[in-house]
């Protein structure tokens, strides 16, 4: 068989650092891969020069990744089609959406001006498609939820849908600046199609590094849901900080908030998610156990109350929340101080989780995330993150 294309679909912040672990991969099982890798990179200036060239000379992302090292093999292209021509595996990477400001000034304490979300995978799909061959497989480790119109859609159903490819989830507790380190940590890839999938993204070590761990699990709509709202548990978590609650408030909150994570997909996805991709159990890997077996059973996730938790203590949306307690600054100024303009996802997903389940009459059901949508939205008091009502 001839060896897999792989393209990369964004150059973020985690879109780099996962672009040095297959970069890697590729050179090193070129029976498997061919040893280019190209990555889009949506061109920005940086000093007067293009991003794309900056990389391509130094081999550094350095605005989203700076200071680690990428591959030579990995390509900076700057236009979409051409960065993805001829591939046959496609690793979306992007920010779910973009705030674009509406040019009101936003307050701290009063309600705040409503963004302009721009989606970009749905824009990326549109723009491929046609141009993307039927034999082709895609992953997504987008961590978000595609809302249109106050209905909601994973991110594997769009691309499918859009480019007729099937497509897996790979989310976990990983925190892209330490995995760039090369620090120790676990993912999880959730797929309708396992079998396949698991040869191709987990079997033939795209994404397998000694310091980043893989399994492989069939619930992909349970990866999915954990990747996007543990990233509104991140705010309340780092509101919890920035009013010096302690830990054991902080613990309360993130388990309140497993909790409705898994009540939001179990209430809204059909056919529901898997609790054990939550919170885990005992019974080993769903990848050996499938391969050994052919049964599939799931076990303690990354994707779960692991990336809940590293998100909750070290994430950027816990870091921005933090200091928009005691900062007194919208969240809006403070990505653009601390993130360099960069958009947090728990905050976009914290208003479109609330006007998706408000239409429903569904808030009171999922009292945490409802809160943390009013303390940012309507100017409510941080302190209501640890009132038990
Ligand atoms: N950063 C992390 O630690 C981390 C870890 C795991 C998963 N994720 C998830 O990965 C996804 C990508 O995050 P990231 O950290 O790589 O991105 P990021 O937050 O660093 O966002 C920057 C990216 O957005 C692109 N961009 C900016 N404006 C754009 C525009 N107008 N059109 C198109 N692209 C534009 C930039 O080129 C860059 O690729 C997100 O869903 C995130 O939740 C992030
Ligand atoms: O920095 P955050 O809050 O976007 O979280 C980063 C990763 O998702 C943690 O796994």
């Amino acid at each position: 068989m001839a060896p897999h294309k792989v393209s990369i679909i964004g150059s973020g912040n985690w879109g780099s650092a996962i672009a040095k672990i297959v970069g890697h991969n590729a050179r090193q099982h070129s029976d498997m891969f061919e040893e280019e890798v190209r990555m889009w990179v949506f061109e920005e200036q940086v000093d007067g020069k293009n991003l794309t060239d900056i990389i391509n000379e130094k081999h550094e992302n350095v605005k989203y990744l700076p200071g680690t090292q990428l591959p030579d093999n990995v390509v900076a292209i700057p236009d979409l089609t051409k960065a993805c021509e001829g591939a046959d595996l496609l690793i979306f990477v992007l920010p779910h959406q973009v705030s674009v400001l509406s040019g009101l000034s936003l307050s701290h304490n009063g309600p705040i001006a409503d963004p302009i979300q721009t989606q970009f995978v749905g824009k990326v799909c549109g723009d491929l498609k046609g141009k993307i061959g039927a034999n082709a497989r895609a992953i997504s480790l987008i961590k978000g939820l595609a809302f249109h119109d106050n209905n909601i859609s994973l991110f594997t159903d769009e691309i499918e849908h859009s480019l007729g490819i099937p497509t897996a989830a790979l989310s976990g507790a990983n925190i892209a600046d330490e995995v760039a380190q090369e620090k120790f940590c676990e993912t999880t890839i959730g797929s309708k199609t396992i079998e396949e999938d698991g040869d191709i993204w987990f079997k033939v070590s795209l994404f397998n590094a000694p310091y980043f761990r893989v399994n492989v699990i069939a619930d992909s709509v349970g990866v999915q849901i954990c990747g996007a709202l543990k990233n509104v548990i991140a705010v309340g978590a780092g509101f919890c900080d920035g009013l010096q609650y302690g830990n054991n408030t902080k613990a309360a909150v993130i388990r309140r908030g497993l909790l409705e994570m898994r009540k939001f997909g179990k209430a809204f996805f059909e056919g529901g998610v898997r609790t054990e991709t939550f919170f885990g159990n005992d019974r080993g890997h769903d990848i050996d156990i499938y391969f050994a077996s052919n049964s599939l059973l799931a076990s303690l996730e990354s994707c779960g109350v692991a990336d809940l938790i590293t998100t909750c203590l070290g994430g950027r949306n816990r870091k921005v929340s933090e200091k928009f307690v005691t900062a007194g600054k919208s969240i809006e100024e403070l990505e653009e101080q601390m993130l360099n303009g960069q958009k947090l996802q728990g905050t976009t997903t914290a208003k479109e989780v609330y006007d998706f389940l408000s239409v429903r009459g569904k808030t009171e059901d999922f009292p945490l995330m409802t809160c943390v949508y009013r303390i940012i939205y309507c100017g409510d008091s941080p302190e209501m993150i640890a009132k038990d009502e």
